[in-house]
């Protein structure tokens, strides 16, 4: 048997285990457990309201839904499938049950696509609730990736998969030299590389050395070089940021899926946005309109019905379903207009598999955050692809799994760790970073990269003052503090900590001043490792009046965990490391990856706060702390009292 294929069965088998382990862990929180109890775990929300529902394109239902009381967590994300049911004497059986896929979700809002043309009666009956549902479809997406890669035919993806998995040497067109404006030789040079490539291209880097912005750069590139590209990254929140940098640079690209962000300059990029934008819309808009008042007039024949109204209303219905029927041909020509006309898709990499993008073939294949991407995901653009264009950080965070079995028999490493190591001739290595000043990129530099990552000049300018240092570690060893689990989530917080965070923040914005924090737009981020921490902090910025600088700050503020802040960068870090306890128990602070993705976010200061005594049990926390204290950028709680 060809080693690829003992491999690919291998993958499939790590795949189906991880996907039993996520499946069991749904069931063991879903199944036999009371709605008080799912509302605990976040994967249910109870009672809910509707508060509008409208058709949207493609004919599609929209309904949004509120929740009432909000202090319980909440799991609900765009593009996750939900299924609306009611408690209501009478609803109780499956029959009443309808399911969506959520669009947008906010802290109490969620917008959802119906799979239904109607709202069901029972909706209307009261007690509503909803629930979050297994991913059941990215799993099969995977399988289906990995088992079309084992026997296919087709010539592009057998070159590709015998390249992959080192079968066949990469090619490329000779390089020429590299000038392109806004990059650095390296970046440039890796632009050339993406070029010249014909088969595979990495760019790989250590945190701010610019992997995203050289992957808009080739883009940019390509895209004048009318070339179709697809772009992707695991998770929503990247392919917006994505989207996001490719609208700055002025290239539209169509949306697929669900974006995780609702600002306009993303959902202008959707496809629901440029079907309203486009010149026939108005032209379907009247249609449907026409058909919803025959709709009417047909149904108002409920009451007196004679032979007569029979009649008038069956044609009635027939006008009503030929409009349906053009307003459909037109939809299918605007939408078929809008996709000639677009040379950049972009979606997550399970949304690849989308019905939109059926039969596509795309000159090359982008994909982001490829080092956090499981093999099998990365695989479902690829069928489409001409050429493949990763970039990443095999330093930053993995793909998340929750099957320990499978990550230990290597599910977790990635198709980019694979490339790297099976044709290091298709990567090129950035190590200029433009993000932070030396003392904060100084400890990631050395733990992670063996001193290799260069601070650029314009980072010398990144203080926000002369009297302002870039690094604090604020120790709260010895305070007191312990940190505790939530009942309901099992996640960690520590209240005594989230108020000090909130505490220090607020005088170090005070200090530097608030106004030039409005002046300068100084984007502000808060991360904690975990997701009760996060409630906390955000409960006590936006929902307590304790720290109305902080609350009035709400727009330059992000409150996130770690995985939440991937690929991102704000002015102004602080984090709360949040374990505190004498077992010196640190628990998944330990996974060093993602501490490196913590630390390399801030472009002008970063505050840790944590307890010595606790993390530096732990010897990446012990240098770290080592490291504040070498850079004097030490300090215990007690002196700020
Ligand atoms: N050649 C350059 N000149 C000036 N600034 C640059 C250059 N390249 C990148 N930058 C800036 O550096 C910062 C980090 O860039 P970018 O987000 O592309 O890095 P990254 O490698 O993708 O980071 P991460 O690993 O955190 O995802 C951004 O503010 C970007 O505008």
């Amino acid at each position: 048997m060809p080693n690829y294929l003992e491999e690919l069965k291998q993958g499939l088998k790590l795949l189906k285990m991880e996907w039993e382990e996520d499946l069991a862990q749904y069931k063991k929180k879903f199944l036999n457990t009371s709605v008080a109890d799912k509302k605990k775990e976040g994967i249910t929300w109870h009672p809910i309201q509707i508060k509008k529902s409208q058709i949207g394109m493609g004919e599609r239902l929209i309904i949004e839904v509120e929740r009432t009381d909000s202090s319980y967590p909440s799991a609900f994300s765009s593009g996750k499938s939900v299924s609306f049911f009611s408690t209501q004497d009478g609803f109780h059986s499956s029959e009443f049950r309808v399911s969506g896929v959520v669009n947008q979700a906010k802290k109490d809002s969620l917008m959802v696509t119906l799979q239904a043309d109607e709202v069901p009666d029972w909706m209307d009956a009261g007690r509503l609730g909803v629930d979050l549902l297994f991913d059941e479809a990215s799993y099969r997406e995977m399988e289906s990736a990995l088992k079309k890669l084992m026997t296919s035919d087709q010539a592009r993806l057998v070159a590709l998969r015998d390249i992959a998995f080192g079968q066949r040497s990469p090619r490329f067109k000779p390089f020429s030299p590299p000038a392109i404006s806004g990059l650095n030789f390296s970046q440039a040079l890796a632009c050339q590389k993406i070029e010249a490539a014909e088969d595979f291209a990495i760019v790989h880097g250590p945190p701010g050395t610019g992997k995203t912005t050289t992957l808009i750069s080739a883009i940019e590139s390509a895209v004048q070089d009318k070339q179709r590209i697809l772009v992707c990254a695991p998770s929503n929140a990247a392919v917006d940021l994505l989207v996001e940098k490719l609208v700055d640079r002025g290239i539209s690209t169509l949306r697929l899926g669900h974006p995780a962000r609702v600002e306009e300059k993303i959902l202008s990029q959707t496809l629901d946005a440029k079907i309203a934008f486009h010149d026939s819309y108005r032209d379907l808009k009247k249609l449907r309109k026409e058909g919803e008042s025959y709709l009417r007039l047909a149904k108002q024949y409920k009451r007196n019905f004679g032979p007569e109204e029979r009649a008038q209303r069956k044609l009635m219905y027939q006008e009503v379903s030929r409009i349906r029927e053009a307003a459909g041909l037109l939809e299918d020509y605007i939408r078929t207009d809008i996709f000639q006309q677009t040379q950049v898709f972009a979606s997550t990499l399970v949304g690849a598999a989308s019905h939109h993008l059926k039969g596509m073939v795309f000159d090359v294949v982008v994909i982001d955050e490829a080092a956090q991407a499981l093999e099998a995901a990365s695989w479902i653009p690829i069928l489409k692809a001409k050429k493949v264009v990763f970039a990443g950080d095999h330093f930053q965070l993995s793909p998340t799994i929750k099957s320990y079995e499978a990550s230990r028999q290597g599910l977790s490493v990635t198709l980019f760790e694979k490339l790297i190591q099976r044709q290091p001739e298709t990567a090129a290595l950035l190590q200029v970073q433009y993000r932070m000043p030396e003392d904060i990129m100084g400890f990631s530099n050395r733990w992670f990269y063996n001193g290799k990552l260069q601070a650029a000049e314009n980072t010398q300018s990144h203080a926000f003052g002369p009297e302002e240092s870039t690094l604090e570690w604020i120790d709260t060893a010895g305070a007191g503090y312990s940190d505790q689990t939530e009942a309901e989530s099992l996640s960690t917080f520590n209240p005594e900590e989230a108020h000090l965070a909130c505490t220090y923040l607020n005088d170090t914005i005070k200090r530097i001043g608030i106004n030039h924090f409005r002046e300068n737009n100084w984007t502000i981020g808060l991360i904690a490792p975990y997701s009760a921490q996060v409630r906390r902090l955000r409960h006590l910025i936006f929902e307590t009046y304790e720290f109305p600088n902080l609350r009035a700050f709400s727009d330059l503020i992000t409150i996130d965990t770690v995985d939440g802040f991937q690929g991102q960068e704000r002015d102004l870090m602080l984090i709360s490391l949040t374990r505190s306890n004498d077992a010196g128990e640190i628990g998944f602070l330990a996974e060093e990856r993602r501490m490196n993705v913590a630390i390399t976010r801030a472009k002008r200061k970063l505050i840790l706060i944590g307890d010595s005594s606790t993390l530096a049990q732990h010897p990446f926390f012990d240098e770290l702390l080592r490291y504040f204290e070498e850079k004097n950028a030490y300090r215990s709680v007690w002196e700020l009292r």
